[in-house]
């Protein structure tokens, strides 16, 4: 029995494992994706970027073309999420590396709708990530000390708060607290330092996932929060995460994120072992 294709990659160390499935045929269930994740029993990542068309994927936006590729995202715990910034790069990488797209411009389908990627000579991918909303002012807890932070809606949900000191102290293996009416469906939480002009560090806990060395939804949230909180419309900022460096620009209509994408390995997936992980 043939086994199931995969490929191995990542953006600024947020890592995926991409299975090609043009013809939606594959069952991806939270069995799956949890054995696939398990950097012991599996392969070790992050999420699963199932790369198929939009028409074959249930509950893909109305607004979303039937015949785009599709980044089915899931969160290492088997959660659904509707974006994922890092993924996207990657996703678009896969598809340029089978030859399914162009160089240059494309435009990828993801339960957060149609997302316009550029991809670039250098290596680099540019998202455009659609528009950074903020609503609201919330706090988080991380060993008893509580966080001010902005409320961003990247598509996904985003807590970004500013720290003073180093984001380098906090402990971030316990899953920050956060208000459960403000967001009711989880959130990725940010923890920001503003190290210069239009430079922020950042490190990051993920719905789902846990603490991960790099998010690029929550970059975009990072700096519209800095923006907010600095009464400015709009800006650029260069952000380090633990993974490496990403650029991205926030202005009153959308936002981009600019940065690598890697694939690193392929190969397949054991048919008995998918198999015994059972379809749904
Ligand atoms: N790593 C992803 C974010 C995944 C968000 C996911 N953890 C969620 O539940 O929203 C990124 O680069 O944007």
């Amino acid at each position: 029995m043939a086994g199931v294709e995969f490929v191995k990659g990542h953006g600024t160390e947020n890592d995926f494992v991409v299975l090609p499935d043009p013809d939606g045929v594959l069952e991806l269930t939270v069995e799956r994706v949890r054995a696939l994740c398990d950097r012991r029993r599996g392969l070790g990542a992050d999420g699963v970027l199932r790369v198929t068309r939009a028409a074959s994927v249930a509950d893909a936006p109305a607004d979303v073309a039937g015949e785009r590729w599709f980044m089915d995202y899931r969160n290492a715990d088997g959660s659904v999420a509707e974006m994922c910034g890092n993924g996207v790069r990657v996703f678009a990488r896969y598809l340029l590396d089978a030859g399914l797209v162009e160089p240059g411009d494309l435009v990828v389908g993801t339960r957060a709708g149609e997302r316009p990627v550029t991809t670039h000579e250098d290596g680099t991918v540019t998202v455009d990530m659609g528009p950074a909303k903020v609503f609201g002012h919330s706090t988080a807890t991380v060993g008893g000390r509580a966080f001010d932070g902005v409320a961003v809606d990247v598509g996904n949900p985003h807590l970004a708060c500013l720290v003073d000191g180093s984001v380098d102290d906090l402990d971030l293996t316990v899953p920050p607290g956060y208000d459960p009416v403000l967001f009711p469906h989880g959130v990725n939480v940010e923890f920001v330092q503003p190290v210069g002009a239009g430079m922020l560090r950042m490190r990051v806990h993920e719905r789902g996932v846990g603490e991960t060395r790099s998010c690029g939804t929550g970059t975009v949230a990072a700096v519209a929060a800095v923006l907010d909180l600095g009464g400015q419309a709009g800006g650029e900022c260069i952000v380090d995460v633990p993974g490496g460096r990403v650029r991205v620009r926030v202005d009153e209509h959308t936002s981009t994120l600019t940065g690598p994408a890697v694939l690193l390995a392929r190969g397949e997936l054991d048919a008995a072992w998918w198999e015994a992980l059972g379809g749904e």
